[in-house]
């Protein structure tokens, strides 16, 4: 036998001594987890037989109080032991499959020898809890799995630095316990194995790269110290995956500190929220929360107006060229994202200070009993130098006190009589029960009557000035909507606002058509951050304490107000920012390349950046087409591993397209392809897509409301597809006609780059205009 193959029957034999301790290990704490679900169950059905129930007096009632909180506690202790075990079990038979998938064999500078470490999704010990058979691949000694080569290493430890030098690194496949292959590996993680994971089928759920994460992934996923992460890098290089890998990291490195729920991970739309959801169960963690600004935004905002989703306005900027007032939209849309609009909110909040805020009356039975007026006079009369908000508290204070005074006065209204004489018997043998018990009967039954009224008249009252007090506390008097749309009806404020040379072009119209929108209560996607922006300028700034990590994933598509409102909702967390400028779909963000309004939120030193270039998803030949579709794309690395070049086919009509897509299609399947998209520009030529698809083939579209991706064939707009990748994608009509403006190039270039094995391009004629920037060896052109 050659030492190779003893070296593998050593390994094989090490992997079932792992299985069976971890068979044995599941069989004893299966036989705890069937004792202690029993003792729950027989807790739970005999919990009164052991308390004594007697209330009959104040000592007696503690007793009985005491011996049910003993019977609770011991209820509860079991429960938690239960989950405890339930949790270990679930981890053991996931370790069951695939106990480790890396190996190192370090030798401390103190030591003679090299001790082996085992890495796998969780950590494992001997019988006697003496040893560990397997690390957790977060645990600290694991990092030099993930850092190093061969040769000297070292790593961190809470007490200090751990030096020495690693003299193997080894990787497994090990699947249903059987070892499926051994490398040794150099200087990047397998190359073999990473080969393997990314040649496999895409899934309608993302995986963990937990086997084969890379040294500058590695980087972001255990950075600790930065407020501020910045990950910029290019599509597929693993932003994402990075982020979800980060997350695990957190929760195992601050597992008596930080919990699942304390982690927000902000993603570009639902769809994206239910593709990633399975990557943290996987790893034996729960999921953090997710969200999506919006809905942030319908949260505040939703019940005063209809919000326009994102993706609305974006079908609106790519299909509604021709309609009136398009290009005074986009303009309106690239102005109210910049950083120079931020700029001019805050010199109108400033302004505010002396003047200007609009406020609404408070009115009662459709009568004013504190005019905005009188509102507005003893907000100014405060001093300037307290900010907006502590006035807004000292006014609302001074406006429930005003309630008061006419809460009084209007005791003795007729309306007050009318529905007293409404009101039922049980109503007055309550005030009278109330006066009793407060002896304020007298003798003199007259005046009993008379008390009785005034105590239900206060009463009524008191009731119907309820809803205003509430508003008062809520705010509601800052007419915040008129404040924000006078900025765009009072052409001197512009003149304060923006200097001469800085007058947006186009300043009237887009003030016409914000207006024209407030009026009509909707609120464009472009309005939705300023707004949320000003209202928290004027009523104080809403603030989560709770939330210790915010991860933005997409974060190209986020305009600086976005940034500026997510800093000050979660002031106590450590923000992780993903983007790729290349992929900014969004109309606002055609004009940025960097994430500087992010950065200039935090110090300097408080900021770490990252750049990922190598991209993992595509085939070498589809990074080095899509490469070239962008610029700066020689930056970006394909990794090498081999596919068929993609491929340009021109139809000369829309039957003739169909045609060509249903072949390809059906030859995909025939080759076991499952994921295959075909990619439109936008919902519109989705939904005409399928129309004539959908005769031909099984095929199904993903529309704006989808809440899951699905595997099969699928046809689905380039927006939506935005961070996710399928086995092949077909170009649904890469025409001249379809995209010809250079504001289009991205959206291009996102819906190629979400192809890891196959991707085709089709056209309807003469193909876009885009595609001169690729050399003509890159791809195979059929006509
Ligand atoms: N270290 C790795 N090991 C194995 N697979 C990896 C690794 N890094 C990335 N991948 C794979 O590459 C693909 C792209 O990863 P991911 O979606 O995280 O990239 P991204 O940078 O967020 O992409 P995009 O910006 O295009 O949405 C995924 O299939 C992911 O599993």
């Amino acid at each position: 036998m050659s030492e190779a193959d003893q070296d593998r029957l050593k390994e094989q034999q090490r992997v079932e001594q792992v299985i069976a301790e971890i068979n044995r290990q599941i069989a004893s704490l299966q036989d705890h987890v069937t004792e202690v679900s029993a003792d729950i169950v027989g807790i739970r059905k005999h919990f009164w037989d052991d308390v004594t129930v007697n209330f009959e007096d104040a000592t007696e009632a503690a007793e009985t109080y005491a011996s049910i909180k003993q019977q609770a506690e011991v209820l509860s202790e079991r429960e938690r032991v239960h989950r405890h075990a339930h949790n270990k079990l679930r981890t053991l038979n996931r370790l069951v499959q695939s106990p480790y998938f890396g190996r190192i064999d370090f030798r401390e500078e103190t030591e003679a020898s090299a001790d082996p470490i085992y890495l796998g999704i969780a950590s494992l010990l001997d019988e006697r809890e003496e040893q560990f058979l397997v690390y957790d691949w977060r645990a600290p000694i694991s990092s030099l799995y993930y850092d190093y080569s061969p040769g000297p290493a070292d790593y961190e430890t809470p007490s200090g630095t751990v030096s020495g030098e690693i003299t193997c690194k080894r990787q497994y496949v090990i699947r249903d316990g059987q070892l499926l292959h051994l490398f040794d590996t150099g200087v990047t993680i397998g190359d073999e194995l990473l080969q393997e994971v990314l040649g496999k089928q895409a899934d309608s759920q993302m995986k963990s790269i937990v086997a084969t994460i890379q040294r500058d992934q590695n980087r972001i996923i255990r950075n600790e110290y930065s407020r501020l992460v910045i990950v910029s890098g290019a599509a597929g290089s693993g932003k994402t995956s990075a982020a979800l890998q980060r997350i695990a990291y957190l929760l195992y490195r601050y597992r008596k500190t930080l919990r699942a729920e304390q982690i927000v991970l902000f993603s570009p739309n639902s769809l994206f929220n239910s593709y990633v959801s399975t990557v943290l169960p996987e790893l034996g963690e729960e999921n953090m929360q997710q969200t999506t600004f919006q809905d942030y935004a319908e949260h505040r905002l939703g019940s005063t107006f209809q919000l326009e989703h994102p993706l609305a306005q974006m079908e609106y900027v790519l299909t509604a060229m021709k309609e009136p007032g398009y290009a005074e939209r986009l303009e309106g849309i690239r102005i109210k994202t910049s950083p120079r609009f931020m700029r001019a909110i805050d010199d109108y909040a400033s302004l505010l200070k002396e003047d200007g805020i609009l406020f609404r009356p408070i009115t009662f039975r459709d009568r004013v009993i504190v005019s905005a007026k009188r509102i507005r006079n003893h907000f100014y009369s405060m001093e300037s130098s307290i900010s907006i908000p502590n006035r807004m508290a000292l006014l609302a204070k001074w406006l429930l006190g005003e309630l008061k005074k006419q809460e009084r006065l209007e005791c003795s209204k007729p309306w007050v009589e009318d529905e007293l004489e409404l009101l039922d018997k049980d109503a007055f043998v309550a005030v009278y029960q109330e006066l009793r018990k407060k002896n304020q009967f007298r003798e003199d039954t007259f005046n009993d009557f008379d008390r009785e009224q005034e105590l239900l008249s206060a009463k009524i009252v008191k009731k119907h000035f309820r809803p205003l007090r509430e508003s008062v506390r809520e705010l509601q008097f800052i007419d915040t909507t008129a404040t924000y749309r006078q900025l765009f009806s009072d052409s001197a404020l512009a003149t304060t606002v923006f200097s001469v040379e800085e007058r947006p072009e186009l300043w009237a119209e887009i003030c016409t058509q914000t207006v024209e929108r407030l009026d009509k209560n909707e609120l464009t996607y472009e309005d939705t951050p300023p707004f949320l922006y000003l209202q928290e300028k004027l009523e104080g700034f809403q603030t989560n304490n709770i939330v210790r990590h915010v991860f933005i994933d997409e974060a190209q598509d986020y305009s600086p107000f976005q940034f500026a409102l997510l800093q000050r909702l979660f002031p106590r967390a450590k923000m992780t920012v993903l983007g790729d400028w290349n992929q900014a779909i969004y109309a606002h963000a055609y004009d940025s390349s960097s994430f500087e309004s992010v950065a200039s939120l935090y110090e300097p030193e408080q900021t770490e950046t990252f750049v990922l270039t190598k991209s993992y998803r595509s085939t070498e030949p589809i990074v080095e087409f899509t490469r070239q579709l962008v610029k700066d794309g020689e930056r970006i690395e394909p990794f090498r591993r081999a596919g068929r070049k993609p491929s340009v086919t021109i139809t000369p009509n829309h039957e003739a397209l169909t045609e060509k897509i249903t072949a390809q299609i059906q030859k995909l399947q025939a080759e076991g392809h499952q994921a295959i998209a075909v990619i439109t520009k936008t919902a519109e030529e989705a939904q005409a897509a399928h129309e004539r698809l959908r005769d031909k083939l099984d095929i199904r579209m993903i529309g704006t409301r989808a809440i899951a991706y699905e595997t099969g064939a699928l046809i689905i707009p380039s927006y939506l597809a935005k961070g996710v990748e399928f086995d092949a994608v077909l170009i649904y009509n890469a025409s001249s006609e379809r995209y010809h403006l250079e504001s289009e190039r991205k959206l291009f270039y996102t819906a190629c780059t979400r192809a890891m094995h196959e991707l085709h391009l089709y056209s309807v004629g003469e193909v876009s205009p885009l595609l001169t920037s690729v050399s003509r060896d890159r791809y195979e052109w059929f006509q």
